[in-house]
């Protein structure tokens, strides 16, 4: 299998009031493509750290990252930046969209504004992406709405929508059910597996078994670093759920959760 990200012994301090955090020790894992990983660890064991750290939105210590065999470890902020906008997603539990533009036009936005939105011919492919991906979401009803007229799963799905919007490689997401209801997390790891199974890379973190189980694999983080990893196997049948939910409960517990 294609490796799409090398992460090499990664680390990260914190330095708050004069007291060092060392946050990340020596983490290594292969992001390979077509996998879809969840995160899942103790509060503070430093999940969002690592997400933020390997994909350039935080700087590392120490540590080595390589995305498609490049080294992008020592990328100035601005190629850091081009390498988020054209080849990684980003979905958060706190859906950060603009309040003044409608759903369509905030999945617009970003990607109008980036190097391959400039000519009137990029734009229209845009948007004729953004409404096919809206589409494939079922949101494509509310794309006129306002951000304020729509459910907090619509918005994750639109979120999802602006996140794919560059077809990028690796899509991370940190918690992006952890604002929704039952039916609606549902709904959001459907697209996940839908997404993921049209090839793209997906690293999550979350702390519900329920999202966990409807990845590949599960990697555990505790006191800054992977202490275990447990493979699932794609996840394909909804009949399966309870029982990889019972599996993965059961390593978790082994591992102290
Ligand atoms: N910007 C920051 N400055 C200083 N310390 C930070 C910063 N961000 C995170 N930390 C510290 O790093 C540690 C790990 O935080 P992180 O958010 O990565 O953990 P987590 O496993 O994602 O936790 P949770 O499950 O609660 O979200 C915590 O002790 C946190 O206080």
């Amino acid at each position: 299998m294609d490796t799409v990200m090398k992460v090499k012994n990664i680390c990260k301090t914190y330095i708050t009031n004069k007291t060092q955090n060392n946050v990340l020790t020596n983490v290594n894992f292969d992001l390979n493509n077509g996998e879809f990983i969840a995160v899942m660890g103790p509060s503070g064991s430093g999940k969002s750290t690592l997400l933020y750290t390997i994909s350039g939105m935080d700087r590392m210590t120490a540590g080595k990252v390589e995305f498609s065999g490049r080294d992008v470890s020592n990328f100035k902020d601005n190629e850091l930046a081009d390498l988020r906008l054209n080849d990684m997603g980003f979905v958060f539990q706190q859906m950060h969209m603009l309040r003044n533009l409608s759903i369509l036009d905030n999945i617009l936005v970003s990607a109008y504004n980036s190097k391959n939105g400039r000519t009137k011919e990029q734009r229209k492919k845009i948007k004729e992406t953004a409404i096919a991906l809206m589409k494939k979401l079922d949101i494509i009803d509310i794309a006129d709405h306002d951000i304020t007229e729509v459910s907090g799963g619509e918005l994750q799905r639109a979120c999802i929508c602006r996140a794919l919007i560059n077809n990028p490689k690796v899509l991370f997401a940190d918690e992006p059910t952890g604002a929704l209801n039952s039916k609606s997390a549902k709904e959001v790891m459907r697209q996940f597996n839908q997404i993921n199974q049209l090839g793209t890379t997906i690293l999550l973190v979350t702390h519900d078994v329920k999202v966990a189980a409807k990845t590949n694999k599960v990697l555990y983080m505790e006191d800054g670093n992977i202490q275990g990893e447990y493979e699932l196997g794609r996840f394909t049948d909804e009949s399966t759920s309870k029982e990889r939910e019972r599996m993965l409960t059961s390593w978790l517990m082994d591992r102290g959760w």
